[in-house]
């Protein structure tokens, strides 16, 4: 595997006891790479092994910056990671400001291109940094994890389920700060998780494992439309695209442009040209062959069909794309009967009825 200044490269194959890992993957040097898979599939020992912290043979290279390889071995104090760990770890005796800092001093002689008010505006921290650590709610506390390993002006952030100790709440009190690093700052992340909701939320990049090896890699909507993995069996599966908001209307709609389709959505709190994620569930979506012309759907879009799965004995998933490339794929859930009274077939133009979307993140 070539290394590339627009990537990171990982590239191991050894034994760790009984355990086997051999992965190779390339994750983009942008954005919130996901490692996703079941419990014991190698997700953190790739972690580890990417921060130097295990030596399995192979090759680690962040763009052209080559930290591992069978000639060379970086320790990890020379591999500019940050890493964040399910349970914070913060010094209990220093106060959340100097908790923070002490990431920003570890970094001393560094460019410095992460600053501290920054951090402490993007994670919220401001009206907490005189703060001990023991006085803090665990979300708090994780999020001056992430600013302590951000003020270390790493590289590379290594997320290693970072939300798995929270409760619902305390996830979906966190999960927007998460989001805001992600539209605010350039440092790649790999995200360690096997919670898809998660995947959905943030990731852009999919890496999936099963024992110790690589199963699929490719961007999020890809991977989650793709029949050959489990993510469209489940009952409440959804794609996700991307897309940027056009405009609002007065009525409170918001349109946006998914890969040159409009899509309308509640626009609540959305600014022209922001990004966001659409979040299509596949069973809000009915196909049709002609436009009807009198309809509560809002959403009515002219789509291709890409290929038609089984799903049990009376269900379908028909994929569809929206996009003339073939690419912008998401799934209508619909009875076998439907596909066959329609005489749906593959390559088939067809309207697809959105009933709902939501929009699963912005940034
Ligand atoms: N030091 C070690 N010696 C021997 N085997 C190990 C060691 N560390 C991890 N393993 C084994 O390697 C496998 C992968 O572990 P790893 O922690 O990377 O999985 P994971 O996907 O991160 O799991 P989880 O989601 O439960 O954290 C497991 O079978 C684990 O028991």
């Amino acid at each position: 595997m070539q290394t590339s200044a627009q990537s990171i490269m990982v590239n191991l194959e050894g034994r760790l006891g009984s355990f086997m890992l051999d992965v190779a993957f390339q994750a983009p040097m942008r954005g919130i790479t996901a490692l996703f898979g079941p419990s014991g599939c190698g997700k953190t020992t790739i972690l580890r092994s990417v921060a130097g912290l295990r030596h399995i043979p192979g090759a680690i290279a962040i763009g052209t910056d080559v930290w591992q390889n069978s000639r060379s071995f970086r320790p990890p104090h020379e591999r500019p990671v940050g890493y964040v760990f399910q349970e914070p770890s913060l010094f209990p005796h220093l106060s959340v400001r100097r908790n923070l800092v002490y990431g920003r001093d570890r970094a001393a002689g560094s460019s410095g291109a992460i600053r501290f008010d920054d951090v402490v505006d993007l994670l919220g921290l401001s009206h907490l940094v005189d703060r001990d650590p023991a006085h803090l709610s665990g979300g708090e506390r994780q999020r001056v994890s992430i600013g302590r390993a951000l003020l270390s002006q790493p590289r590379l952030l290594l997320m290693d389920e970072p939300l798995s100790a929270l409760d619902r709440m305390a996830k979906d009190e966190i999960l927007p700060y998460f989001e805001a690093l992600h539209a605010n700052l350039s440092i790649p992340v790999l995200l360690v998780t096997h919670d898809i909701a998660e995947v959905e939320r943030l990731a852009d990049h999919l890496v999936v494992l099963k024992d110790g090896r690589v199963v699929h890699a490719s961007p999020l909507n890809e991977a989650l439309t793709d029949p050959n993995l489990p993510f469209g069996r489940s009952r409440d599966f959804a794609a996700v695209l991307a897309g940027t908001v056009t405009r609002v209307d007065p009525d409170g709609l918001a349109a946006i442009d998914v890969f040159g389709t409009e899509i309308l959505a509640i626009g609540d709190g959305l600014d022209v040209n922001q990004t966001v994620r659409v979040r299509i569930v596949a069973s809000d979506v009915s196909l049709a062959r002609d436009r009807a012309t009198q309809s509560s759907i809002l959403n009515l879009v002219p789509a291709r069909i890409v290929g038609i799965d089984p799903m049990g004995a009376a269900e379908a998933n028909v994929r569809l794309s929206l996009a003339t490339d073939g690419s912008a794929h998401f799934v209508a859930r619909v009875s076998r009967r439907s596909v066959a009274s329609l005489d749906l077939r593959a390559d088939d133009r067809v309207v697809a009825q959105i009933k709902s979307v939501s929009l699963a993140a912005t940034r």
